[in-house]
């Protein structure tokens, strides 16, 4: 049982308080993504786990046992880091079976590990050769068959693919959940990219500024985001956060417009005795049209970027920015076009928490749903 548990977990660097009241379970054998913004404390909830950062107060949990006083050493864990950190002197097959010498792990043993990951990372050609004699994607396979050698419980990555070209990236990202299938180690990942983490993650933990934001699947951290920050760190682009939207009435007032709700929003919404609140809509949730269909509201097109599969059409609705994806760009700077919400997709978000004020059951979607509905985040 290799899991992981943050019991009010606080870190502090002199005064600065870089992580604060953590709370959560990494389940054993999951593959977590740690992600958010440069500086918000991922590297530092990782090395808290390696035991390489102390706990300032709370408690940490590996295989439900408390580890806050235990030494890195002891933990079991396997570390990837953004450098590779490879000994320069050391030949591949050297760099890959050292810890395990240090370990005095039978040379046998060590044979046939360094054969099994060699072989699965493809590094069988490279052994005889020097760090600096590799590419950069070769000496990430490196430093990944390093940690995968040691058999350890627990597997974190510290952005580990970042040095490396877009091309690679798609591959080596492959090679680890292969070693994930494999191994079945409990992966803890960090990174800042959104799309490394929906594409690895089994669920993914969204921090910002210390505070977990959001702790779940990539489809309900993508469709079901927990608040504003959430909705609009994850996408590319982002969702559309359209503020000070007032409701009266089965009535939702955007600026001058307003888009009459459903009984069944109404009900949502009046359930939740709310006014004034915050909606949020993804881009490829608005479809675009020349002539007004029932329901839509006006906007105006600021401008348009190619993105290769699809249009990122600017809007500016009642003064807000707003993007629309369209499948083909039909639309002139400036014309005046009229947005049609899919309403099943929207989120309303409290004014001053900005939590998101809950789903309705029914449109709870299932996961396969979710998934067919996923477009490009
Ligand atoms: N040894 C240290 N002493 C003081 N402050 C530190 C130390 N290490 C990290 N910090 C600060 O703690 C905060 C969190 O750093 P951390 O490296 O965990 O962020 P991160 O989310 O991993 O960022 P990035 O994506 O840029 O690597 C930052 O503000 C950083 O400046």
């Amino acid at each position: 049982m290799a899991n992981i548990r943050f019991e009010n977990v606080r870190k502090l660097y002199g005064d600065h308080v870089i992580i604060d009241n953590l709370n959560f379970e990494i389940h054993s054998g999951e593959r977590l993504v740690l992600l958010g913004p440069s500086g918000c404390g991922k590297s530092t909830i990782l090395r808290m786990i390696a035991g390489l950062e102390n706990v300032t107060e709370g408690h940490l949990y590996m295989r439900n046992e408390r580890v806050n006083d235990i030494p890195p050493g002891k933990r079991n864990v396997g570390m990837v880091f953004q450098n590779y950190a490879l000994y320069p002197h050391m030949t591949v097959k050297e760099n890959i079976t050292y810890g395990l010498k240090v370990k005095k792990v039978p040379t046998n043993e060590i044979e046939k590990r360094l054969d099994a990951a060699a072989d699965f990372l493809q590094l069988k050609p490279y052994y005889d050769r020097k760090p600096s004699e590799l590419s950069g994607g070769q000496r990430q396979r490196v430093a990944l068959a390093r940690s995968t050698v040691k058999n350890s419980d627990y597997f974190l990555l510290d952005e580990p693919l970042s040095n490396l070209d877009a091309q690679l990236r798609i591959s080596a990202r492959t090679a680890l959940m292969d070693i994930h299938n494999q191994y079945k180690q409990t992966m803890v990942y960090v990174t800042h990219d959104q799309i490394e983490a929906m594409t690895f993650g089994t669920r993914i933990a969204l921090l910002n500024k210390g505070v977990l934001q959001m702790l779940d699947t990539p489809e309900n951290v993508y469709h079901r985001p927990a608040n504003i920050f959430t909705a609009k760190f994850i996408g590319n682009p982002p969702a559309n956060i359209l503020e000070n939207v007032e409701y009266t009435n089965g009535i939702l007032q955007i600026g001058k417009q307003s888009i009459q709700l459903s009984d069944y929003w109404k009900n949502y919404v009046e359930k939740r005795d709310r006014n004034q609140l915050v909606l949020g809509i993804r881009p490829e949730h608005l479809q675009l049209s020349k002539t007004p269909i029932e329901g839509s509201i006006r906007a105006k097109v600021k401008h348009s970027e190619n993105q290769g599969s699809n249009f990122a059409i600017h809007l500016d609705v009642e003064g807000v920015n707003a993007i629309a994806i369209e499948a083909s760009n039909v639309f002139k700077d400036g014309e005046e076009v009229f947005v049609n919400i899919t309403m099943d997709q929207i989120h309303f978000f409290d004014k001053e928490t900005e939590n998101n004020i809950g789903y309705p059951e029914n449109i709870i979607l299932k996961k396969s749903q979710l998934s067919n509905r996923r477009t490009n985040p």
